[in-house]
């Protein structure tokens, strides 16, 4: 059954128990936000169930969102966490996914809310263990008839974002309960908000093959740490394997603003489109916002996932601060 909450959960005051997570959906029931007694905070919009905002305890945004970022599901959403499946850009090569719109079309898809699960506090620990899992779910069922007949195979996706107060999860089952297989990529493309571009260094692809989309997609090798100084959309292939943490740091090794930790996703794109690419972007606001974000999208987006009839495909990845 669809759990909708319109007022916080029941939880909140239960006499002798400290005060638990809480769970809201808008008026409009379009987007569903749940916090933490501690504080942090996530907001999730149905349409394409896009993370939109991301807070630690003090209300510190985390992840970057356009100002002119459209969140009335006419356009897919300019930063928070997108979803990307079944397909990374375009691919003209693949004739599954040639039909589809740059990115697939679970970013522009209206999802299911299939409900939470709350981990509360307790007497004991206090309000230290209470984290809340948001559930949402999107199938070739409820999928809108103009992007079946782009894509007409028999899928179900399902996505969890998972609020601590170390961090965040977002995580994807992708089933194939169709009679025919399929091949997807997914991408989890996260717009991470930092204070200044030139001052940070991305740490743990040393080493790395990738494709470097802004050099007629050459095949190159990392080395060292990651500097931003210009337009940058790379897709890494990380040598360490997805359980190493992807760090977003001060520059010249310094402190971890970021860590991203990948649950079976073996790629990572790394993009910030700088100046000329964010002018041209329209629902890029401000134009010098290129300096506030860097994207580090985990995924399995080189070559293809293949799953047969009744075949599933889990992976996700937890940002920690
Ligand atoms: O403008 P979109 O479709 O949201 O894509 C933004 C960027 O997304 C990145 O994942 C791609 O590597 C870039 O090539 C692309 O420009």
């Amino acid at each position: 059954m669809v759990d909708r909450p319109n007022k916080p959960t029941a939880l909140a005051t239960t006499p002798g128990l400290p005060p638990q997570p809480q769970v809201n959906f808008s008026p409009d029931n379009a987007r569903v936000s749940a916090s933490l007694p501690t504080g942090e905070s996530v907001e999730v919009l149905l349409y394409g169930a896009t993370v939109i905002s991301w807070k630690d305890r003090a209300g510190g945004e985390k992840l970057w969102l356009s100002d002119a970022a459209k969140l009335d599901g006419s356009k897919a959403v300019r930063g928070g966490i997108p979803l990307v499946f079944p397909v990374f850009g375009t691919a003209p090569d693949h004739a599954a996914t040639s039909k589809l719109p740059q990115h697939g079309f679970a970013r522009n898809s209206r999802w299911e809310f299939l409900g939470k699960s709350t981990s509360e506090s307790s007497p004991s620990a206090g309000p230290s263990d209470a984290s809340v899992k948001l559930d949402f779910g999107l199938s070739s069922a409820t999928l809108d008839p103009q992007a079946k007949t782009l894509w007409p195979y028999g899928f179900n996706l399902i996505y969890s974002v998972t609020l601590t107060q170390e961090g965040l999860g977002t995580s994807i089952v992708i089933t194939n309960d169709g009679t025919e297989a399929f091949e997807a990529q997914v991408l989890l493309h996260t717009y991470l908000r930092i204070k200044d571009i030139t001052k940070i260094e991305v740490t743990g692809l040393e080493n790395s093959e990738y494709l470097d989309k802004v050099d007629a997609a050459q095949a190159k090798t990392q080395s060292g740490a990651v500097t931003i100084t210009g337009e940058t959309d790379r897709v890494y292939t990380p040598a360490a394997g997805p359980s190493e943490p992807v760090v977003v740091r001060e520059s010249g090794g310094g402190e971890e603003i970021f860590s991203v930790v990948r649950d079976s996703l073996k790629d990572v794109v790394v993009w910030n489109p700088w100046t000329d690419k964010a002018a041209g972007i329209g629902d890029f606001e401000p134009k010098d916002g290129y300096k506030n974000m860097i994207c580090i999208e985990a995924g399995s987006v080189r070559g293809w996932q293949k799953l047969e009839p009744g075949e599933a495909f889990e992976g996700g990845q937890t940002i920690s601060y």
